[in-house]
Parts: structure tokens; sequence; C-alpha cells
């Protein structure tokens, strides 16, 4: 699914108005009755409501909604927040109908007529949508505070009042801090950044029938994974197919006290459907993983405590395997550092680098123009941070992630809430799936293991990378409900895979 931006989505707006065509005012009843389906699904008829509208299109839909919940009954008080002289066209429409059907409508023009908002009511915020082109102020500003200093259960309208859809808000702004957005289409960019959690609430598309040529065709950088487009990479699997067919991958992984890294990637990338597995971890790690992973073939590097890339257990060299993985649990050591520098100019298939080999990255950049292409780096914020530079929000991390994939043509998932995957052209796809309950020790290891049983399968690395994030953040939202966000462990993750 595309994420366009404010002016495509004005853009969008017109181009179904003139091809539908439909009459403004009529796309705006359909975003309305669009939402109030939403709003009576969840919320009584007894529910006290008070809708505050501005003056612009989202206030002429909130204008709208007003009717439409009049017509089914709701107690409904509606507040025109007065800011400015001018009202949009569609704004003084729906203002005129409904005075045809409401007793009275409330303006606000001064604090002392914001009204008092009860615990047990419903805020419906129509006040500015995506038209938001500076900051909340005045009256608008005041009738915010109050409305986010109220108990009350608060719903935006496409988006919350304040909040820009596509660019970084100062911390100064006063924004509304929604329980739920309604939003019309598609999701906007503003939604899958992690700092605007608390001003978009749980968010929930509706669909107005948007004009489908124009999204089929609009440019952007910007994509949500779906479950369907998830569904759409997994590649199916043939009937006569024998464990050759699904790849041998080399997980390099664990030191001295942190074999569990090697043991969760191990399992992680034999739930994920590779055909064979070898761990090359330190032999302190080789009675632990035998029994552990008896799945995977293990060879013990020469040394008790650390990768050196020596064994005198012989096997085929890196390059010769579908697929490497390194960075579980290895640790920084000078040997563990001279292997990557003599592991990364044998390879030329794309391998699956995390963790800690990717902080000897960030300390020996040089070792970044090795790497070879299209590998999947799966830094947490921490980790891209010290592979790049501090951001100042989210949108400049964006594009500092847009910038290194392309730069070293690398797909690079940034962990976290809605975990971005920057493609080398520039692509960003934001996950749909996980939960809290996933920032718990291990799961990165587990995510690792994922990917490299993908990549050794033979799946393209952008869409592995896209489809091992959506299955790992859907193993983590099952393991969720069985064990709750809290006791749950990177061990749930990984008996929670299914790949279906
Ligand atoms: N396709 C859709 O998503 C549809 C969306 N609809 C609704 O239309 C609004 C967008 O309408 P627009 O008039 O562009 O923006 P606003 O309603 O937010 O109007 C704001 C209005 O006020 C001015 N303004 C901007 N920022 C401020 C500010 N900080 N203080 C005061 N005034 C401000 C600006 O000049 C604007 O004109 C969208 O959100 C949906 O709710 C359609 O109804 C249906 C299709
Ligand atoms: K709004």
């Amino acid at each position: 699914m595309k994420i366009l931006n404010a002016d495509q989505i004005r853009a969008l707006d017109k181009s179904t108005i003139q091809n539908e065509p439909i009459a403004p005012i009529n796309l705006m009843e359909r975003a309305a009755l669009a939402f109030v389906d939403w709003f009576v699904d969840r919320f009584p008829n007894t529910t006290s409501t008070k809708i505050f509208c501005g003056l612009g299109n989202n206030g002429g839909d909130g204008l709208a909604i007003a009717r439409l919940l009049l017509e089914r009954d709701y107690p409904i008080d509606v507040y025109v927040v007065r800011y400015a002289p001018r009202e949009s066209d569609d704004f003084m429409h729906n203002h005129r109908r409904l005075k045809l059907v409401i007793e009275r409508i409330h303006y606000v023009e001064l604090t002392e007529d914001i009204p008092a908002i009860r615990h047990n009511e419903v805020v419906i915020d129509a006040i500015l949508g995506s038209g938001l082109s500076r900051p909340a102020e005045g009256i608008i500003k005041d009738t915010i505070g109050a409305i986010n200093r109220a108990p009350a259960t608060v719903v935006s309208v496409d988006i919350a009042s304040g909040l820009y859809t596509d660019q970084a808000n100062s911390q100064a702004d006063t924004i509304i801090e929604p329980d739920y957005t309604v939003t019309f289409q598609l999701p906007k960019l503003a939604f899958v950044m992690p700092k605007n959690g608390r001003y978009v609430g749980e968010w929930h598309l509706v669909d107005i029938r948007l004009h489908k040529r124009y999204i089929d065709h609009a440019p952007t950088p910007y994509y949500y994974t779906q479950p369907k487009d998830a569904r759409l990479l997994l590649h199916k699997r043939e009937r006569f197919s024998n464990k050759g067919s699904f790849g041998h991958a080399l997980l390099l992984a664990g030191s001295y006290g942190k074999i569990g890294a090697a043991v969760l990637s191990a399992r992680a990338c034999l739930r994920s459907g590779v055909g064979l597995l070898t761990v090359h971890a330190p032999s302190c790690g080789y009675t632990t993983l035998q029994t552990a992973v008896p799945e995977a073939m293990c060879r013990p590097d020469s040394n008790e405590r650390m990768l050196t890339g020596q064994s005198e257990v012989d096997t085929p060299p890196p390059a010769d395997y579908s697929t490497v993985g390194i960075g579980p649990g290895i640790g920084k050591a000078p040997e563990t550092l001279a292997m990557l520098r003599d592991l990364l100019p044998t390879l030329t298939k794309p391998m699956v680098v995390d963790a800690d080999a990717l902080n000897l990255l960030s300390e020996n950049r040089e070792l970044l123009d090795k790497l070879p292409k299209y590998s999947i780096l799966t830094p947490h914020p921490k980790e891209f941070e010290r592979l790049t530079q501090t951001w100042k929000d989210d949108y400049q991390k964006l594009e500092l992630l847009r910038n290194f994939a392309k730069k070293y043509k690398v797909v690079v998932v940034l962990k976290g809430a809605y975990s971005a995957v920057a493609t080398p052209d520039g692509d960003i796809h934001f996950n749909s799936t996980g939960n809290p309950g996933l920032s718990t020790g291990g799961t990165g290891d587990v995510l690792t293991g994922v990917l490299t049983a993908l990549l050794a399968q033979g799946y393209d690395p952008i869409e592995a990378a896209v489809l091992g994030v959506f299955f790992h953040g859907l193993a983590g939202d099952r393991a969720a409900e069985q064990r709750g966000p809290i006791g749950m462990t990177a061990s749930d993750v990984v008996d929670a895979l299914r790949w279906e």
C-alpha cells in the first residue's frame, strides 16, 4: 500500500472529483459516511459526543459527521472553532445543512467558549486536517489543549489536528493526542513515525474510493506492508523438493557468554525454511549448539571464546554457502574484526549483517564498501546512529536511511515500531506487524536467522527483508497473545514463526 504526501492527497482528491466524477461536497459526504460507519460500530448512540470543527474541509467533514450522527439519534454538541474570517465552500455548505437539523451550533472564539468535557464523553476532532500549513495557534491551540487535558475518548478525523501529514512538527507544537485516528484511504507518513505515537493513537483506514488510477501511478518512495502484500511474496513449496532446494546457510554467531544468540538465530533460521544450516561458533558453544539445535551442523572455531574464523573442522569456504549471516552475540574482539576483514572480500552474494558485526563496521567504515551489494543490515536505532550520525527527528532519520541504503547499495532494516526497510533504489517499506513485547533480548538474533534463511532459499533481498520483517513481527504478535507482551521471550517468537 502506498503512502502519499499532503500535496499528492490533495491532487488525489481533485483527480477523484474530476475523473469519477463526483462533486466535492459529495466526496466530503462519502468521507463523513465512512467515518460514521466506523464510529457507530464502536460507540452506542447513547454516547454523549462533542464535535469540534475547524473552518476548512476537515471542519466540513465534522459538520457532515454531526448531521449523520444526529440522524442516528446520537446526543451531539457541535463546536465550530472560529479561528479565521474565511470558511471553505464545502464547510459553508455543510454548515447550512446542519443548521436545518440542529437546534444550536456553538461557536468557539474565546477560551471561555471552550466547553467542559466529561470523562464519559467522546470528542470528535475535526478542527484541522491534512491542510495544516502552520502550527496551531490562538483559539485552536487553546481548544486542542483543553481537549488533551479532558478525560474523554478522542477520535481524530483524517489526522490529529496540529500534526503535519508528512513533515516534522517541532517539540513546541500543540497537537491533539487522540485515542483513535480514522483516516481516508491511505495511511499518512506521520502515522509510521515512532515519535508521533501519542499524536496518532490507534489508526484506522476507511475506504472512500479515491481515484485508483491516480494512486497506482503516483510516485512515492514510501510503502506500508499489509498482510496481503507480504503473503504475495511467499514462495510456494514444490511437492517434490529436497533439502538441497532450500539452500545451505552459514551463521557466524556467538561468543563466550553469548552462545544463546547463536542458538536463537540458528533455531529461527531452521524455523524459516532453510534446507541446511551450519553454525560457526566459538568452541565453548559446541555442545550447547549441538544439543539445543541438533538440526544445525556446528563448526567449532579454534578459539574457545570468540570467532576467529579458524577451525580444525574442515568445511567449504563461506563463499560456497547459499548465504552467510553474521552478528548475533559475536562481540567486537580484534580477532573477530580480523575475521570480518578477511571474510568480506571473499563474498559476492548478499549476506545478513547484524548486532556487533554492524558495530564493527561502524568502527571500521572502510569495510562498508566491501559489503556484498544488496546485503541486508539490521540495525536498531542506536546501531544505525553509529553507522551514520544522530538525527533531529524521524524525518531526517528517513533521509539518512535512504541515503545510506543508496550509497552502499544495501537493504537496511531499521528495527523498531513500524520497522522501516530501506532499499538501494531509495524506497522505504514500513512494517505493519509487531508490538512493544518484541523489545526483549534476543528478538534481533531471531530476525537475523529468519532473514538468513530467506536469502538462502533464493528470495530477492528486498523481498526477503519485507517478508522476513513482516512474519517476524507477526510471530511477535502471536507470542504476545500467548504470553502477554511482558512475559514473552525471543524463544516464544521462534516457536510462533509460521509461513503461510
Ligand atoms: N481525500 C481525502 O483525504 C479527503 C479529505 N477531506 C478532508 O479535507 C481535509 C483537508 O482539507 P483542507 O481544507 O485542505 O485542510 P484543513 O481542513 O485542514 O483546513 C485547514 C485550513 O485552515 C488553514 N490552516 C492550516 N493550518 C492552520 C493553522 N495552524 N491554523 C489556522 N488555519 C490553518 C489552511 O489554510 C486550510 O485551508 C482532510 O483532512 C479531510 O478531513 C475531504 O473532506 C474528503 C476527501
Ligand atoms: K482533525
